[in-house]
């Protein structure tokens, strides 16, 4: 099959904007992904994806009740102008309050949260009534009489329905669930909610330099892909199983056989292994699979060539047959360089996640505080380390200032870990201070972004 964009076939090696590339991995990949449902717990859905519509099964309260610790009232007892009542039985939280006397010359010691009595409108608070014969401060017994001021109907009063109504729509699917969503399904006696289900990620990271001996020997490194990719992956909701891999293009073929009946993954993401070296695995794996020597797997589609970015230059994507009716299982090849991953992760793997889920990220844009002039690349888009900040006005505006990082490099990990934001710069574009310019929050989960 071809790869398309905007139902154009891909041809060979061709050159992508940052944005092209964007829409052609979700136009190639998106149709491949799980579009699967499922039930959880409550307590296990804040940052899941609600799935479907929720409707309120009934009202909120359920039953009139009092706002405050206090004196239930009938209507005519609100405004009469004889103020002394004669005390009934208490009423407590959690009591059903029935078959009570209605009489306008009888209130009720009610608790916040318990029933109004049938008849009974209003509350007056504890505090402001007068007790005689008995200690002020302290509720007044059954049998005394008690005081109080003129007070109007529904003062005090939580009535049926005015949280909720029964049949309102109180969350609407691809709702990011959070803690008072919780509550609310919760207050509704739902126990469980359905949400999208996770995707499946295999994360793919190593060649031959990279390795987990405790001691480093000459020309060796660790891996910092493997958990920053993994770290992310679960931030966004996603189930990750990671696998080191070496330069051997055949090996890395046969491990992913094995993890694919294993762990059954939705999506593959790798990095490194792509460019323009001799030992580059993942396009070697992909000479491989063309020459159809490989059982099990099939090459449905691929492209390895250049976005007009930096970091984040060169780019590839996989489609694989599983030789079945399975769904093709997409694989993104991302740039080895750590900051290049983090930036492919945010501006392609990000909004793959997250329009999967039903959910579009909004664009942001902020104004340049330093360095006092910025000039673009000639042909690429640059997107640079920042650090966003809120500016609060005395007028209620707000604004997100950007220091954007001077420096470059793809390698420069300390750098980006401490950058919270990442910055477009135009080609050929010159910004000077106050310019504004797009950014992208760097580090932070995409479901919170929406919030
Ligand atoms: N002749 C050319 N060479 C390169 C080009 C080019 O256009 N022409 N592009 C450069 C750019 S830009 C990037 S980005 C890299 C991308 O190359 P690969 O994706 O093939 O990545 P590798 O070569 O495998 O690794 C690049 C770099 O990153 C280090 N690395 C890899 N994996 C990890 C890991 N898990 N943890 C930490 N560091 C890792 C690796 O050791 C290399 O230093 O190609 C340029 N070259
Ligand atoms: O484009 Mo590479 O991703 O600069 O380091």
């Amino acid at each position: 099959m071809n790869l398309t964009l905007n139902s154009r076939p891909i041809a060979g090696a061709d050159s992508f904007s940052p944005e092209e590339y964007r829409s052609l991995v979700q136009q190639n990949l998106l149709p491949h992904l799980p579009s699967e449902s499922e039930t959880v717990a409550i307590e296990k859905a804040v940052g899941r994806v609600l799935a479907e519509d929720f409707f309120a099964p009934a009202d909120l309260p359920a039953f009139a009740n009092s706002q405050m610790d206090g004196y239930a009232l009938t209507d005519a007892a609100c405004l009469r102008s004889d103020r002394v009542f004669t005390v009934g039985a208490d009423v407590a939280a959690g009591s059903a309050a029935s078959g009570l006397e209605v009489s306008n010359d009888l209130v009720y010691p009610v608790m916040t949260g318990a029933p109004l009595p049938a008849g009974y409108v209003a509350v007056v608070p504890e505090e402001k009534a007068r007790p005689l014969g008995q200690t002020q401060g302290s509720f007044a017994v059954a049998g005394s009489r008690v005081e109080l001021p003129r007070t109007s109907p529904d003062s005090f009063v939580r009535q049926v329905g005015s949280d909720v109504r029964a049949g309102e729509l109180l969350i609407e699917a691809q709702t990011p669930l959070t803690p008072v969503h919780c509550a609310l399904l919760a207050a509704h006696g739902q126990a469980e909610v359905s949400v999208h289900r996770r995707l499946r990620v295999l994360v793919l990271t190593g060649g031959d330099e990279v390795t987990s001996e405790t001691k480093l020997a000459s020309g060796k490194i660790r891996d910092a892909n493997g958990p920053l990719l993994g770290r992310l992956l679960e931030g966004a909701g996603a189930q990750t199983r990671r696998v080191q891999i070496s330069d051997d293009a055949a090996a890395l073929l046969a491990t992913l056989r094995q993890v694919l009946d294993e762990f059954g993954p939705d999506l593959v993401l790798s990095s490194g292994g792509i460019s323009h070296g001799k030992f580059e695995v993942v396009k070697n794996a992909v000479g491989l699979l063309k020459t159809g020597a490989t059982s099990g797997l099939e090459l449905a589609a691929s492209w390895f060539g250049h976005v007009a970015q930096q970091p984040g230059g060169p780019q590839g994507l996989i489609l694989l047959g599983r030789g079945d009716d399975r769904p093709l299982l997409p694989w993104l090849g991302l740039p080895g360089n750590p900051v290049s991953t983090l930036v492919t992760y945010t501006l392609v793997v990000e909004p793959l996640l997250a329009r999967w889920q039903g959910i579009s990220l909004p664009a942001r844009y902020g104004r340049l505080a330093e360095p006092a002039e910025i000039r673009g690349r000639a042909g690429k888009t640059e997107f640079r380390r920042a650090r966003v900040k809120t500016v609060y006005a005395p007028d209620g505006t707000s604004s997100s200032e950007l220091t954007v990082d001077e420096q470059t490099g793809s390698h420069l990990l300390h750098r980006a870990s401490r950058a919270n934001a990442l910055v477009e710069i135009e080609p050929e574009a010159t910004y000077s201070a106050g310019a504004s310019l797009r950014w992208y929050p760097l580090n932070t989960p995409p479901l919170t972004q929406t919030l």
